[in-house]
């Protein structure tokens, strides 16, 4: 069921003006897949398997009149699952960098993701600091203030969200989609429309971003690629 701001569930025939690829990082368990279930599907399980290899769905969004399809990857949070992490970061123009707000080991662990993208991902990807589980807030056991300034410190967006209780995750999600759109639109317009590959500017260089007609998407919208 869509919730409000012009976003559609399905993926129909209609004409999609840009694809933006999102990754999610974090610990086992912080609630990635149920992030990434209530903004493709607004769905959530308490009882979600641990993810094993790298899995993505897709929705689409209107940013300025233009039709944006949010790639979003998922993968495991356990070593021993995930998929090979070059692969797992190409092309991707934002990254969601999320903890439990619940267990203080997966914020202490965020910097060590944060090295990984920084070291895998393109230098100007958008990235998101994400609290999520806000509804156990008896639990909390990472204050906003210490992530608020870590957030800072490192030139990140930051939230807390609830995929339980349907809390930011949509503003989490348009806050990133909508940075990369400033930064690709500004980019095609410092190109001067001169086929877009304009290496100087943000998140260029790099075949990220299609304008025009959608890059080829599987028949499903979730694959897996376990090996
Ligand atoms: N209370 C509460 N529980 C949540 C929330 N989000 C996820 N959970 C629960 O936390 C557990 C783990 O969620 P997942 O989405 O599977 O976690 P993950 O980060 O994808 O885990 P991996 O696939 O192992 O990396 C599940 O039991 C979820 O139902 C939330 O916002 N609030």
């Amino acid at each position: 069921m869509a919730s409000g701001g012009g976003g559609a569930y399905g993926d129909g025939n209609q004409k999609i003006d840009y694809v933006f690829k999102v990754v999610l990082i974090g610990d086992s368990a912080v609630g990635k897949s149920q992030i990434l279930a209530r903004f493709a599907r607004n769905e959530f399980s308490l009882d979600s398997k641990a993810t094993i290899g790298v899995e993505f769905q897709t929705r689409t969004l209107v940013i300025e009149h233009k039709s944006v399809k949010a790639q979003i990857w998922d993968t495991a949070g356990q070593e021993r699952y995930r998929a090979v992490t070059s692969a797992y970061y190409r092309g991707a123009v934002g990254a969601m960098l999320v903890y439990d707000i619940t267990k203080r080991q997966s914020f202490d662990h965020i910097p060590r993701w944060l090295e990984e993208l920084r070291g895998h991902a393109d230098k100007n990807i958008v990235i998101i600091l994400i609290g999520n589980k806000s509804d156990l807030e008896d639990q909390r056991a990472v204050p906003t203030e210490d992530a608020k300034e870590f957030a800072q410190k490192e030139g990140l967006f930051f939230l807390e969200t609830s995929a339980l209780e349907a809390t930011n995750v949509e503003t989490a999600f348009t806050t990133v989609l909508t940075e990369i759109f400033n930064i690709v639109n500004k980019k095609n317009i410092s190109a001067g429309e001169s086929q877009g590959n304009g290496n100087s500017a943000p998140l260029a260089g790099k075949k990220i971003v299609i304008p025009g007609p959608a890059q080829e998407i599987p028949a499903k919208s979730k694959m897996c690629c376990s090996s």
